[in-house]
């Protein structure tokens, strides 16, 4: 089986964000990421690792202004500065976290602009990103997010993802593949991972049960078969990575948290949290 990293953005919601590493660990979770530790000084983020024996194996750059719709500076033109500034702060926590990756959100696509027109700025910026991370040892990682959750979102096919990281062309660049955007964006999501993964492009995985991004036994997607699927092209390519289990808990949410809801990964047949 994969090895399966607790999204702390998401789950635990029952739990004060700093509870939610103790809470992953007693789950049996060997890694945690979450969307932005700016919120925390690294110091104490890396103690609650520690503490819990955890990784933290992924979080995302500064999305601009969150509480006002942001989400990302990448595809902005005119926002480079703050784009650049965000990332240094990144490369500064993943330091201190001892974090491998991080996640660069592309951002919206400008009312009455078209993609194409912001493209040469996405790149220009994964190019700077890409550059400053390698000096750090950090992968950069971009995620295309279906248009029903954030509308305008620059990035939605895995198809344009793999374009964009050969367009920029730095072996750190790979490709955050959601399964679960994949799945409301195009479908065929066994074949992608048999398309995608042997290229070397993808940095990690993501799931979630949909269309209601909940619990990965709820909802269309058949995740056992899928995680069949990722050992056995991993075993193939020596792919080793993560998959992040970004969801919002529905069954256990109310009444016994978060746990209760993790029946899909206890029955798995040798279920590796780490
Ligand atoms: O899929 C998502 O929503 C996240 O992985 C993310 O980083 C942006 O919200
Ligand atoms: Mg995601």
């Amino acid at each position: 089986m994969p090895r399966f990293a607790a999204n702390l953005s998401m789950l635990y919601p029952e739990l004060d964000f700093l509870d939610r590493f103790e809470a992953a660990a007693k789950d049996g979770f060997a890694a945690v990421e979450y969307l932005f530790p700016y919120a925390y000084e690294a110091r104490e983020l890396a103690s609650r690792l520690a503490a819990n024996g955890l990784k933290q194996v992924l979080f995302n750059g500064p999305p601009g202004d969150w509480e006002r719709g942001e989400r990302g500076l990448a595809c902005l033109p005119g926002r480079e500065a703050e784009f650049r500034d965000g990332i240094l702060k990144a490369i500064d926590y993943a330091a201190a976290l001892d974090c491998p990756r991080i996640h660069v959100m592309a951002g919206l696509v400008p009312e009455g602009v078209e993609r194409e027109t912001v493209q040469p700025t996405y790149l220009e910026n994964l190019r700077w990103a890409a550059v400053e991370a390698a000096k750090a040892g950090r992968d950069v990682l971009i995620e295309p997010i279906n248009t029903r959750d954030i509308p305008r979102f620059f990035l939605n096919r895995q198809d344009h993802a793999h374009e964009l990281v050969e367009a920029v062309g730095a072996l750190n660049v790979q490709v955050q593949m959601d399964l679960y955007h994949c799945q409301i964006v195009e479908g065929d999501v066994a074949m992608k991972i048999r398309k995608y993964l042997p290229t070397g492009r993808v940095g990690h995985f993501q799931i979630a049960g949909v269309p209601d991004r909940n619990e990965p036994d709820i909802g269309e997607l058949n995740h056992p078969y899928l995680f069949e699927v990722i050992d056995e092209v991993s075993a193939q390519c020596g792919w080793q990575g993560w998959v992040g289990c970004e969801y919002r808990p529905r069954r256990g949410a109310v009444a016994d948290g978060t746990s209760a809801g993790l029946g899909w990964l206890r029955g798995l047949p040798r279920a590796a949290r780490g």
